[in-house]
């Protein structure tokens, strides 16, 4: 089943506890060396990979990948950069205080580890845990360990390495067990509001996030000139790589308008305006998506678009 389809809590139940319970909301982050089954762990619990462009002042020095709302608790999971990486070297790059401040700053950490397992990597990934956030022991890939028994002497050797609020051994591909984590997670987040709405950020892409980013500068920067039928397409949104950046994303982006004249207005005096366009649009989106951007712009005209459906459909609109 698909981790997303499922609540906990059933979904009349969670529907129920909204209205009555008091609402918790806080910030995880999960932590572990490469191959742990983090992405995994992260993708059972948020589905797919979300990033949001939040105001608030809570969130900035976090990158969101996701967000969920179960029942009267909303989880909030954050990236910590260096510890999502494959590389040792940016392991290493890693132990600085931007990442030692994201997981100082969360209400609760998901330490990942293979169920059984201890190696040097973990031992650098726990040694960044700050005291005073509590942590829970993910023992992962529990299914792999044929013999359960021999699971307590290294739980025992896990309890004296740090003071861990729980252990759950796990699988992060079996439901079930994602359920009871979140259960499990919930108790450590602190009653207040929430910070979104309930169903926010669930079909939110990062590439859309891009076009409405293009969007607000565009409509932020001609004013009330430029009449609204104008939008944006997003022709490209590829992901790289970068050994320099983490991460890197090209971004191709197509402004329509209806008219020569809106054309002139959006690429300005020497394509001064359009410029402008282009580097708010990726100061914002580097800080959003927590990469390098890379953004291209062009602006077309096409003539009565908006009232022309099958066109609207192929700029994306239903
Ligand atoms: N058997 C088993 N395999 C798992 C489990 N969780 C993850 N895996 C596998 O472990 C491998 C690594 O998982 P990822 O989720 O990519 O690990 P990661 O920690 O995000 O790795 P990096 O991206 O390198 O940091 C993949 O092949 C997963 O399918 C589990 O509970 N059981």
């Amino acid at each position: 089943m698909n981790p997303q389809e499922q609540d906990p809590a059933g979904p009349q139940e969670a529907g129920k506890a909204t209205a009555a319970a008091t609402q918790r909301c806080g910030v995880i982050a999960i932590v572990g060396k490469p191959n742990v089954g983090k992405s995994t762990l992260l993708n059972a619990l948020v589905g797919q990979k979300i990033s949001i462009t939040s105001r608030k002042a809570q969130t900035t020095r976090h990158r969101i990948t996701g967000i969920r709302t179960i029942g009267a608790t909303q989880f909030i999971f954050v990236d910590t950069p260096g510890f999502q990486t494959r590389h040792a070297k940016a392991l290493n790059r890693s132990l600085n205080k931007t990442v030692m401040g994201a997981v100082g700053d969360v209400d609760l950490v998901l330490f990942v580890v293979e169920a059984g397992r201890f190696t040097l990597g973990d031992a650098k990934v726990l040694s960044l845990l700050q005291p005073g956030v509590p942590a829970v022991l993910v023992a992962n890939k529990l299914d792999q360990v044929h013999r359960r028994a021999e699971l307590a002497p290294w739980l025992r050797d896990m309890q004296e390495r740090h003071a861990f609020a729980e252990f759950v051994p796990m699988s992060a591909k079996n439901p079930k067990d994602i359920e009871r984590l979140f259960a499990i997670c919930g108790k450590y987040l602190p009653e207040q509001p929430w910070w979104y709405a309930e169903d926010e950020l669930t079909d939110r892409s990062e590439k859309f996030l891009a076009g409405e980013t293009v969007r607000e500068k565009l409509f932020r920067l001609t004013g009330e000139e430029l009449p609204y039928t104008s939008t944006v397409v997003v022709d490209k949104f590829e992901e790289e790589p970068s050994p320099q950046h983490g991460r890197f994303v090209k971004i191709a982006a197509t402004i329509v308008v209806e008219r020569d004249s809106h054309k002139a207005m959006v690429i300005g005096d020497k394509g001064e305006r359009l410029k402008r366009i282009g580097t708010e649009t990726r100061v914002e989106l580097e800080k959003l998506l927590g990469a390098k951007v890379f953004i291209e712009l062009w602006v077309k005209v096409r003539a009565g678009w908006a009232d022309d459906e099958a066109r609207v459909r192929s700029f994306g609109y239903e």
